[in-house]
């Protein structure tokens, strides 16, 4: 049995649900909205496992599905080496965002990187305390902010309404996820004149030790072709 993972709530749920219908594949919740359990017509040995999307990249790397939906920002984020478990089938289309660093509108000097860490370096001194940026991302801000030798500042944790941390002077800056932009501008915050942390959108991945004939099988019912993804050890040995 093919389990697949798919968000359980929302937007994701039913642009997901619209994607599978365009391949052949109807995919529904079998009970009330609040019964988290699914029903697959249209194809053999799938069963459908509704869950948080930020829960599925873990069930992924557990083996507990073997197919699953969600972002890539949550598979980079929560899985530390993602691509020795996980293979990433097809990129899907639609929750597309971006990961980026907003700081207060009304900083007028800090319009790119290298004004935040001048502003970040001096912050400890004036204040006492290091710089905070909120975000729930703090696997992909650290890395990104050490790749640009940005040290000067400390993560405080955020798992929703991240926008309101700044107003609410719990931190100065925040790391999240905008699309329309719409959060951050009736929050008064302004993107930094950088590239984003990372692009997101909805994906579906594999469990890498999942692939194989049955799985491939429902790729190829669903159009994909199974990309030729050796795990990366073997990648590196040639
Ligand atoms: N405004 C947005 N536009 C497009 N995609 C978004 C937006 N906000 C979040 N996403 C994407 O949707 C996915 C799920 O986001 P999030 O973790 O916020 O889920 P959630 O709805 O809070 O679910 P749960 O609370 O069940 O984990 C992420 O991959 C994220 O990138
Ligand atoms: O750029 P925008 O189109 O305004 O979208 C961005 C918002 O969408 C997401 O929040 P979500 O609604 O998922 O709630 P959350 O605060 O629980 O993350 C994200 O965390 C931003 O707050």
């Amino acid at each position: 049995m093919i389990r697949l993972g798919v968000p359980s709530k929302g937007r994701l749920m039913e642009q997901t649900f619209d994607w599978f219908a365009e391949r052949g594949v109807r995919l529904s919740r079998s009970g009330s909205d609040r019964e988290y359990a699914g029903r697959v017509e249209g194809a053999q040995g799938v069963a459908l496992v509704l869950l948080s999307a930020g829960e599925i990249p873990r069930e992924l790397a557990a083996g507990r599905i073997e197919l699953g939906v969600t972002g890539t920002d949550l598979v980079r984020e929560k899985l530390a080496g993602w691509s020795s478990d996980l293979v990433e089938l097809a990129p899907m289309g639609f929750g597309h965002a971006d990961l980026i660093l907003a700081v207060p509108d009304c900083w007028r000097d800090c319009v790119d990187l290298d004004d935040f860490a001048a502003i970040a370096r001096d912050f400890r001194s004036e204040h006492g305390f290091r710089l905070r940026i909120a975000t729930k991302y703090h696997r992909l801000v650290r890395a990104w902010l050490s790749a640009q030798e940005v040290a000067d500042y400390q993560l405080v944790d955020s798992q929703g309404a991240t926008e309101g941390t700044v107003a609410n002077q719990t931190a100065e800056a925040i790391a999240d996820i905008t699309s329309s932009g719409e959060t951050l501008r009736a929050n008064n915050l302004r993107i930094l004149d950088e590239p984003p942390i990372l692009r997101s959108q909805a994906t579906l991945f594999a469990n890498r030790g999942a692939v194989g004939p049955a799985l491939e099988r429902f790729a190829a019912q669903l159009g994909l072709e199974m990309p030729d993804t050796p795990a990366p050890q073997e990648a590196a040995q040639g």
